[in-house]
């Protein structure tokens, strides 16, 4: 692993502006030469947390990166406005104030707070002044089968309540099926739902069979517009991985390459750890280069990995661990 982030390069960057990926005509067979090859992925990804790791100043200034590029997730269905309220503060001021200061990160705030649609205006309220986008799951979050006219017209009301982000769920069965027309078709007209808004097209990697079907899945949602793809939704029995993060990153790579487009990657569900947080970033940095490692084109999807980073930040400046419990994030 790299330890090119110095403590001056951390998460407070100028914004960048990078295009929108506009889409394109679906093409069969740049989608049919998409492939993954499971044993050699698979023994890429598992070499990677082995690597040397990133010690001391390097540390901080990664986990600061990772902070500016988290979702700060709730999606219970006992969420309600007082706890959204919380995780806004939260998401307003990540890191105890003493702790910012030591570290000289006043300022940092998180990526987006992503919430399901009822929680969206108490998100934009808690929000209000910050710059944090409110990010909505939509289209039947998780699964995604209720009628296609109600999941357009749910992108539609959420974007009216004051969404900036949209995460819509893909239909698997388009992709169980290689009906690859359909999920462009659909993904398409999300994507127009959404106007101004940007549109995060879930997966749910863990339910669509193989690699394969995972890279092109991946191609047909950016050749219809995706400003992202992201993994999961925290609710499949298996979430993101490092061997799906390689082909959705190659995948991404490709796209760039052949058409001058950016599109960005969210890996969500079951990170929790500020380590593997890291791990994830090294992976962008290597698979993808340093543009990427900006909240405009990389987000963690999580409801918890928050409250470890913070810990291990305070023990960066304190030299203290403190209990988990004091790093609650709602
Ligand atoms: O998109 C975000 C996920 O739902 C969060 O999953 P998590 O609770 O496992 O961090």
């Amino acid at each position: 692993m790299t330890e090119t982030m110095s403590r001056s390069e951390t998460s407070l960057l100028p914004q960048l502006h990078e295009p929108r990926n506009p889409g394109m005509p679906l093409d069969m067979d740049r989608v049919m030469r998409c492939t993954a090859n499971r044993s050699a992925i698979e023994r890429r990804a598992a070499s990677l947390p082995g690597r040397r790791s990133v010690k001391k100043d390097y540390q901080a200034a990664w986990l600061a990166r990772a902070i500016s590029c988290i979702d700060l997730t709730t999606l219970a269905g006992d969420d309600t406005p007082g706890r959204v309220a919380r995780l806004c503060a939260k998401a307003r001021q990540p890191v105890r104030a003493d702790i910012l200061e030591a570290l000289g990160l006043e300022g940092l705030t998180v990526g987006a707070v992503c919430v399901y649609h009822d929680m969206i205006a108490p998100a934009v309220a808690a929000l209000e002044g910050s710059g944090i986008p409110v990010a909505a799951v939509s289209t039947g979050f998780p699964a995604g089968l209720s009628p296609f006219p109600l999941r357009v017209a749910e992108i539609t009301e959420s974007v009216k309540a004051g969404a900036r982000e949209i995460d819509i769920v893909i239909s698997r069965r388009h992709v169980l099926t290689g009906d690859w027309q359909a999920l462009y078709d659909e993904m398409r007209a999300f994507r127009e739902a959404c106007g101004e808004a940007h549109v995060k097209a879930i997966l749910a990697t863990g339910e669509l069979g193989t690699l394969q079907n995972v890279a092109r899945a991946s191609m047909v949602c950016m050749m219809a517009g995706a400003d992202f793809i992201k993994t999961s939704t925290g609710k499949e029995s298996v979430n993101a991985t490092l061997p799906v993060s390689l082909v959705m990153m190659r995948a991404i790579r490709e796209f760039y390459e052949e058409t001058g487009y950016r599109v960005g990657y969210k890996p969500a569900g079951g990170i929790s750890k500020a380590k593997d947080a890291v791990t994830y970033l090294a992976l962008v940095k290597e698979e993808l280069g340093d543009r990427w490692l900006r909240p405009d084109l990389y987000r963690f999807g999580a409801s918890s990995l928050l409250g470890d980073i913070e810990r291990q930040l305070e023990h960066h400046v304190t030299g203290a661990y403190s209990a988990s419990w004091r790093h609650a994030t709602s």
